[in-house]
C-alpha cells in the first residue's frame, strides 16, 4: 500500500516528532515524514530530523512582512513536497485559513488537555498545565484533533483523561501527560492512515 507522506510542523523540542518517528520505524504507521518545518530557530526538534536525515526548513514570521506572507512560505513547502498529511506537533503558531482550505481534515494538531477545556488562543504549553493545576480539575487530558481555522476548535480525533495527582506540578503533570500524547498521536495518525477516520461535522467516526 502506497505511503502517506507527512510533514510535521513544529516549535520546540519535538518529543511528539520523535514519537511519530519512533511509530513508523517500529512498522506502526505506513507513512513517511518527508519534511520538518519550526517557526523557531535552533530548537531541539530540528536536532531530532537532522539526525534522521528528514528534509527540515526553519520558517521564521520575522522573515516576512505580514504573517499571510509566512503562511503563503509553509504552504508552498507543504504542495512542493507533495504532502498528504500534515501534523502539528508542539506548533505554536495558529495557521490561517489558506493552508486549513488546502488540506481539508489533513491537518492533525495534538493538544495538552482535554478540550473543550484550557485550549484556545494563549493556552499552549506549560500555560496549559499552569492553568490546569490553578482551577483546580482532577482530570485532564490529552486531545488530537483535526485542525480548522480556529484555535483548538477542530473535530477530536482521540481523546485521553490524565488524573491530576494533589502533588502534581506543572512539570510532573506535564511529563505525565506527555506520556500520554506520544502514545495517542501515533495512533491517530495510524487510523488516518488505514483510512478509518470519517467526520461528519463535527464528529470523527472511527470506522472498525
Ligand atoms: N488554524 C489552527 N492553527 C493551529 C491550531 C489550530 O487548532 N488551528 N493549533 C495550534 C496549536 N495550539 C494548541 O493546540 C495553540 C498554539 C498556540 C496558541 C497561541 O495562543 N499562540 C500565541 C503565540 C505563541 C507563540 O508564538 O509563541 C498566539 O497566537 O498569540 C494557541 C493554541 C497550532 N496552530
Ligand atoms: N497548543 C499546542 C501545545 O500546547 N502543544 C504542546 O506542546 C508540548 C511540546 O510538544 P513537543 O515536545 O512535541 O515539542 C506538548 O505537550 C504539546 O501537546
Amino acid at each position: 500500500m502506497k505511503k502517506i507522506k507527512i510533514a510535521v510542523l513544529i516549535s520546540g523540542g519535538g518529543s511528539n516528532l520523535q514519537a511519530i518517528i519512533n511509530a513508523i520505524k517500529a512498522g506502526k504507521i505506513n507513512g513517511e515524514i518527508k519534511l520538518v518545518i519550526s517557526d523557531k530557530k535552533d530548537v531541539y526538534g530540528l536536532e531530532r530530523a537532522k539526525k534522521e536525515e528528514i528534509h527540515n526548513f526553519t520558517i521564521l514570521q520575522s522573515d516576512f512582512s505580514t504573517k499571510k506572507q509566512w503562511n503563503q512560505a509553509i504552504l508552498q513547502v507543504l504542495e512542493d513536497y507533495k504532502i498528504d498529511l500534515v501534523l502539528l506537533a508542539g506548533f505554536m503558531s495558529i495557521l490561517d485559513k489558506e493552508i486549513v482550505k488546502a488540506f481539508p481534515n489533513a491537518i492533525m494538531n495534538i493538544h495538552p488537555s482535554l478540550i473543550p477545556s484550557f485550549c484556545g488562543k494563549g493556552y499552549y504549553g506549560k500555560k496549559v498545565h499552569q492553568a490546569v493545576l490553578e482551577y483546580g480539575v482532577k482530570l485532564t487530558g490529552v486531545s488530537v484533533h483535526f485542525v480548522d481555522e480556529g484555535a483548538d476548535t477542530g473535530p477530536i480525533i482521540l481523546q485521553e483523561a490524565v488524573k491530576v495527582k494533589q502533588e502534581d506540578t506543572v512539570e510532573s503533570l506535564a511529563q505525565r501527560v506527555l506520556k500520554v500524547e506520544h502514545k495517542l498521536y501515533p495512533k491517530a495518525v495510524q487510523l488516518f492512515t488505514q483510512g478509518k477516520l470519517k467526520v461528519e461535522g463535527r464528529k470523527v467516526f472511527i470506522l472498525e
